[in-house]
């Protein structure tokens, strides 16, 4: 049994971009605001599950207001009845004392889906995401990894790229947290924000539409900061292009307007939405 779990991700990027597995912390520029970020990203969650059964009762390696998998034609999907109130999932981590192999709590943890395809999406006119297999309704796609940032390290580099008309990769999560959710406990994050420009993985190429196949939801596995991961919102089939919507569709408060938006879906919004940072 492997005492942690090795990300797989054999996918790359042409070019100078450098490909990382997972979230990784922005320059160190001197601020109080990156060493408290630094204190976060090297923090343990302490949540653990005491599971000794072989995992045969999923509820012992559930912590608290998380979102639950099931498993489905062998593959762990998210429960279709899942609380939207507060989504938010938070996995089985290395303090956990379930059997990793049987834990039906893992998933983003390991790394991507297989039959991911980056190419040049006609109707975005740029890089886009595809499948070249069908995905089930709720399956993990892969996790928008990139450098995480403090607010005035985005608000930096989002002046730069509109003064230079440069592409936006910049992605802020906003989470609307329930006051008793546990890892507010250790501390109080609800602002997200990860740029994968020069450093990400193939979760960078996924493009918005305002009626996407694809949503985004925190997850936490070892570390109080989420990862921000993407999963199938329905069943989707081979060959089409995977998308999420930027701003998150039940928020969309705080957004403000960025460049025409090209997803030609019938209630179009118009622009990318931006989250107001
Ligand atoms: C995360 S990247 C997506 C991958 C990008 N298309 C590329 O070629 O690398 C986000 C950028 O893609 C473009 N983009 C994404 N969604 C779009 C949309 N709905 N309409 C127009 N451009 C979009 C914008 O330039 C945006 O800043």
């Amino acid at each position: 049994m492997p005492a942690y779990i090795e990300i797989i991700d054999d996918y790359d990027h042409n070019g100078n971009v450098e490909y990382i597995l997972e979230n990784v912390l922005m320059p160190d520029d001197g601020s109080p605001e990156y060493r408290r970020l630094k204190d976060d990203y090297n923090s343990q969650l302490t949540l653990s599950c005491t599971c000794t059964d072989n995992c045969s009762n999923i509820v012992l390696c559930y912590h608290g207001d998380g979102i639950k998998y099931t498993r489905v034609k062998g593959e762990l999907v998210l429960l279709s009845s899942a609380d939207k109130q507060f989504p938010s999932i938070i996995e089985c981590n290395d303090l956990c004392e379930c059997r990793i192999t049987l834990c039906t709590n893992r998933r983003v943890q390991y790394g991507p889906r297989k039959n991911l395809e980056v190419f040049e999406s006609p109707l975005y006119k740029s890089k886009g995401l595809r499948t070249t297999a069908d995905i089930p309704s709720g399956a993990f796609i892969c996790e928008y990894a990139g450098e995480l940032l403090t607010l005035p390290e985005a608000r930096r580099r989002l002046e730069h790229i509109d003064k230079n008309c440069l592409v936006n990769y910049i992605l802020c999560l906003n989470e609307h947290v329930a006051p008793q959710s546990p890892y507010l406990v250790q501390k109080k994050l609800l602002l997200t924000i990860v740029d994968p420009a020069q450093r990400g993985n193939i979760g960078r190429y996924l493009n918005h539409s305002c009626q996407p196949n694809c949503e985004i939801l925190p997850v936490r596995t070892n570390c109080p900061i989420p990862k921000i991961g993407i999963f199938a919102k329905h069943d989707i089939y081979a060959n089409e292009e995977l998308c999420f919507h930027y701003a998150g569709e039940e928020h969309r408060d705080g957004m403000s307007n960025g460049k025409p938006c090209l997803c030609g879906a019938p209630h179009c919004i118009g622009f990318i939405p931006n989250s107001r940072i």
